[in-house]
């Protein structure tokens, strides 16, 4: 097999060799690490990594292949994927194509055999890095920012709507409809709302609140999704126009966008939380569980009105903020990823609580 060289060019100024797994297609993207063990095709489609160029930690890549079950979109999401071992015969029952079929079908530029330790420490030792994946080591990223509106490349242009599977939830209850607003949103939060025995609406992150009110949702979730946060203020009216006429929850960049509409301020961390075993502290129980997380911002504390939102979860490792809940109103937010996928589904009870916030048929409260 003749195995082509591929470059990593970072805007450290460091070049990484390694091998092109798949099509040879030059990218350039943030560079951000993973650290989940196991759980690459959820990372490779889960759409809050686009425009980044993700590299897995974990040294084996494609042991357990592909199948056709644990997408999170439709297709991958991401910029380009940096691997340092590709298994290229995996066992597993459901095993359907190998990690190389895939980014070769999705045109995913990818290398492999890269010393992923060292790009590692040199992403977590400069914080924002941009790089290029190129068969030229003298090239260089131009980009020095992920597309401030790579949230509308990612949404639905129309609605959808998918209904429910099972029961709800709750004995006695009516089935509620619930109304994802789709920032990038990932497969598992609408498989997790409708096992729970929610109808979902799944509408384009910008929809008007008008348009909202005449679906007449029992409540709302904001999704997860790609980029900055602050870039989506322009969003801010109608956010905190949807909060106060309904129960939402908010799940990582919906949990950002909330906040923002509230007049906090988001930042950015070091090197991000991206991975499977971030623990998370319940400040209302005092009860710790592992989450799967993927974020690159965080909501600055200082920044919220204690007045009016209580921090109700904390990252036990840097102690930055995991989760909101209004005081007055049905909002609860989380930055973590209930819906694990991949992960722990430690911190399920989010969705029930949020579904325990709906109001019983004959009493919504909204107009
Ligand atoms: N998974 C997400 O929703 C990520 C939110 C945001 N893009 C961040 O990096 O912080």
């Amino acid at each position: 097999m003749i195995e082509t060289p591929g470059y990593l060019v970072l805007s450290t100024g460091d070049v990484l060799e390694g091998k092109w797994l798949g099509t040879e297609i030059a990218v350039e993207g943030e560079l951000v690490f993973n650290t989940a063990m196991t759980g690459y095709q959820e990372v490779m489609t889960d759409p809050s990594y686009a425009g980044q160029i993700v590299t897995m930690t974990y040294p084996l890549i494609g042991n357990y292949g592909v199948n056709d079950i644990d997408h999170e979109s439709i297709k991958p999401a991401l910029a380009g994927l940096i691997i340092s071992s590709a298994c290229r015969t995996p066992e597993h029952y459901q095993a359907k194509y190998t990690v190389k079929e895939m980014v070769e079908q999705y045109k995913v530029p990818t290398l492999y055999d890269i010393d992923t330790r060292a790009l590692t420490r040199i992403v977590r030792e400069n914080g924002e890095v941009y790089g290029k994946i190129t068969t030229q080591p003298e090239d260089e990223p131009e980009n020095r920012k992920v597309d401030p509106e790579i949230v509308k490349q990612v949404s639905v242009s129309s609605l959808i709507e998918i209904s429910a599977k099972s029961m709800p939830a709750f004995s006695g209850q009516k089935t509620k409809h619930v109304v994802l607003y789709d920032y990038g949103y990932k497969h598992s939060i609408t498989s997790t709302l409708t096992e729970l025995g929610c109808n979902v609406t799944v509408v384009p992150y910008d929809t008007d609140p008008a348009v909202l009110h005449n679906l007449q949702p029992d409540g709302v979730v904001l999704s997860n999704g790609p980029g900055d946060p602050e870039d989506l203020a322009g969003l801010s009216k109608n956010i905190k126009q949807i909060t106060e006429s309904y129960p939402t929850l908010g799940i990582c960049l919906g949990h950002q966008l909330v906040a923002l509409a509230y007049g906090g301020k988001t930042e950015r961390l070091p090197y991000g939380h991206r991975g499977s075993n971030h623990p998370v502290k319940d400040l209302l129980t005092g009860k710790v569980f592992i989450t799967s997380q993927n974020h690159g911002y965080v909501v600055d504390e200082n920044s919220i009105s204690l007045a009016e939102w209580e921090v109700s979860h904390i990252n036990v490792n840097d102690r930055s903020v995991e989760g909101l809940i209004h005081r007055h109103k049905p909002v609860l937010t989380v930055q973590f990823h209930p819906e694990a996928h991949p992960g722990p589904v430690d911190t399920y009870s989010i969705f029930r609580e949020f579904l325990q916030m709906l109001p019983s048929k004959g009493e919504k409260q909204h107009a």
